[in-house]
């Protein structure tokens, strides 16, 4: 059985428009006119039992609103999902029980008190026994590193520690489907190492399912087998990001450090020129010429140094989404 099970998932928004000025508002109060904004249109992907899939998108392109239907905060306008065998909108305990969401941007930790007294309320809800709670607390804190923190109060904690002390909340029932929004939003470089760190961890000791959405690709590509890349509310692409690569940049990156400047027109005959750094040039040299190219520069310009590497990812998906279509 599929962790995530999606068909043809579809979210629209009715959103009220307001013409301006007193009149407007004075008509808006009385009468309302709505437009329908199509958040997610007929998504479909099935995720196994232990992946690590990272959801792809520019801003507004409907990841959280997918999020939000996976984890049944909010009803889908049409199509079926499953997670872990149960339909998320019916908020079944059985469904409750092996899912958590964590938003980086939200917080559940009570700002005023010690994280742990947070962790036992949570404890309480999820029915542990005091025993049981102990071993998960130790256990997760320990996978965290954040132990000799879970007795300040949570408005002391740096942003990472925070970041922690809510994974080990949200974790602390041992969920199987992992739903994460940007966990290492604002993080510091460290942090959000460590946060990857414990995911993967996480991820290979209890065979978790993890969906995760970040603007950071070092998340993706440290974490994530598989990216899902969703463009104005429509899946445009479901595979590696290997071949997320070869698809969409049909060129690679050339880096040449010369032994004299060349000038720009001599250069574009080897390819795009990306950059010109002194004697240091990057070029975009499309995949079936590389062989050629290549020889050409290495027989033609003085180079004394010269790599080849696909493009940063960024850049590809940058590619993919300013193009607007696949
Ligand atoms: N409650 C809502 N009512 C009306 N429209 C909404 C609502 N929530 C989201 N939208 C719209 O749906 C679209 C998708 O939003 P969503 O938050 O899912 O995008 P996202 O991919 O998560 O973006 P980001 O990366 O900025 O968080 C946007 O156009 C947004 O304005």
């Amino acid at each position: 059985m599929s962790a995530i099970d999606v068909q043809q998932l579809t979210k629209v928004y009715p959103v009220a428009i307001k013409q301006p000025g007193l009149s407007g508002t004075l008509r808006h109060f009385f009468q309302r006119d709505y437009r329908q904004v199509k958040a997610v249109n007929e998504v479909s992907f099935h995720i196994e039992p232990g992946e690590v899939v990272g959801f792809l998108g520019p801003n507004g392109a409907g990841k959280t609103t997918t999020l939000k239907m996976l984890t049944g905060l909010i009803y889908p306008s049409s199509g079926q999902v499953r997670v872990a065998g149960q339909v998320p909108f019916q908020r079944q305990r059985a469904f409750l029980e092996q899912i958590t969401l964590v938003m980086g941007q939200k917080q559940q930790l009570i700002w005023d008190l010690p994280a742990l007294d947070s962790l036992r309320i949570n404890g309480a809800i999820y029915d542990l026994s005091s025993q049981e709670l102990r071993q998960r607390i130790h256990e997760l804190a320990e996978m965290l590193d954040i132990a000799d923190k879970l007795t300040q109060p949570v408005r002391k904690l740096s942003l990472g520690e925070r970041m922690k002390a809510e994974m080990l909340a949200a974790l602390l029932h041992h969920p199987k489907v992992l739903f994460l929004d940007e966990p290492t939003l604002g993080l510091d470089v460290n942090a959000q190492m460590a946060v990857r760190k414990f995911l993967q961890l996480y991820n290979q000791r209890y065979q978790a399912t993890i969906v995760l959405t970040s603007h950071y690709m070092a998340d993706i590509t440290a974490l994530c087998d598989r990216v899902l890349l969703i463009y104005q509310g429509q899946l445009i692409y479901d595979g590696s990001l290997d071949r997320l690569v070869e698809r969409f940049a049909p060129y690679r990156e050339v880096t040449a450090e010369l032994a004299a400047e060349v000038s720009a027109d001599v250069l574009s005959a080897y390819g795009e020129i990306q950059s010109i750094d002194g004697c240091k040039v990057v070029l975009l040299v499309k995949r079936e010429d590389l062989t050629t190219k290549v020889s050409q520069a290495l027989a033609q310009l003085p180079v004394q140094d010269l790599t080849v590497a696909d493009p940063p990812i960024e850049d590809v998906i940058g590619r993919v989404f300013d193009a607007g279509s696949v």
